[in-house]
């Protein structure tokens, strides 16, 4: 394959394809009947509740555990398929593990010997970039730092695509928004792919231009962010609702009523939704309505919508 058709090939193929994938533990259904098709370039954020089955996508992603149903291919191949496909895709587990005992300096030097197309320039940079020093045992570094050594070390694989599980979740929010604000940069500078996991829909909305909502097992929701925004509405008066809308959620109970409502066509009096909205919405009709949880209509837009 010459470099441009490669190039060509990497633009077209979805970073993610799964179809009706689906994963169980024992008697424990992780994840069930998951479709999914996100295109490349894209930097997904993905959310949803405690057990919703994000960390069981991400390890499917990585080839860590296997499917009990359907399929998946990433970057066009099955995960985890030899050292070749390993190489393609970095991986940051919950926590961002490092090595307390070693320090900065070794996890690059480690790093160069374990990946074949390591970037060691690109290593170095950061690290002197991010003020951490060479000589500093991983163990002595912040939550912030660690979480930064972690990304530094899984972005020198010069990967195709980076999974990051929780990245941000022990982070103060200092902390968080450098973390993201790097990421969204080194993003543009690499066209790297990104997956990342988190609770902090907030912080989503700042880096992610795709969006798949995960709740009891499903895919609730999954969309280039800029057509999810363009095609939901937030009502301040569910009452209100013109007939027949074609409502996710309301809730009148408390203080401050809202409806979140998707619309191709724009809804006078509404004001679009934001990503918060969305994913709550979604989440929430999951976890209260099992006839909205197994409902397709509920797990991507309709096609004409996109
Ligand atoms: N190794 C395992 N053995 C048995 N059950 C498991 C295992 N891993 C996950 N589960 C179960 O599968 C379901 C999905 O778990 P998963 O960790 O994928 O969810 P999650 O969305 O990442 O949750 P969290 O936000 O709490 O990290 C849960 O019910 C969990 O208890």
């Amino acid at each position: 394959m010459t470099a441009r058709s490669l190039q060509l090939f990497r633009m077209t193929t979805p970073i993610i394809e799964t179809e009706r994938l689906g994963k169980r533990y024992g008697r424990t259904t992780a994840l069930t009947d998951c479709t999914l098709r996100i295109p490349a370039g894209r930097v997904v954020g993905l959310v949803g509740p405690n057990g919703a089955g994000k960390s069981t996508l991400l390890g499917l992603t990585c080839g860590l555990i296997a499917p009990s149903a359907g399929s998946i291919a990433v970057l066009g191949n099955r995960p985890g398929a030899g050292a070749a496909q390993l190489a393609r895709v970095g991986f940051v587990a919950q926590d961002a593990p490092v090595y307390s005992g070693l320090s900065v300096a070794d996890h690059l030097r480690l790093g160069a010997r374990l990946n074949p197309r390591w970037d060691m320039r690109l290593a170095q940079g950061r690290v002197e970039r991010l003020g951490l020093d060479p000589a500093q045992k991983a163990g002595r570094l912040s939550g912030g730092q660690r979480a930064q050594l972690a990304l530094t070390v899984a972005a020198a694989k010069r990967a195709e695509l980076l999974v990051l599980d929780e990245p941000v979740a022990s982070l103060d929010p200092l902390a968080r928004t450098a973390f993201l604000r790097d990421l969204r940069e080194f993003v543009a500078e690499l066209g790297v792919s990104v997956v990342l996991s988190s609770h902090l829909l907030g912080d989503l909305e700042r880096v992610c231009d795709h969006l798949v909502v995960l709740a009891a097992s499903r895919v609730q929701l999954a969309g280039d962010v800029s057509d999810l925004l363009a095609t939901h509405y937030r009502f301040a008066a569910p009452r209100d609702l013109p007939p027949g809308a074609d409502v996710i959620h309301a809730d009148d109970s408390g203080r401050e009523p809202v409806a979140i409502v998707r619309s191709a066509a724009p809804l006078p009096g509404a004001e679009h939704a934001d990503l918060e909205d969305l994913g709550l919405a979604y989440m929430t009709r999951a976890l209260i309505s099992p006839e909205a949880r197994r409902s397709p209509e509920g797990r991507h837009l309709p096609e004409a919508e996109r």
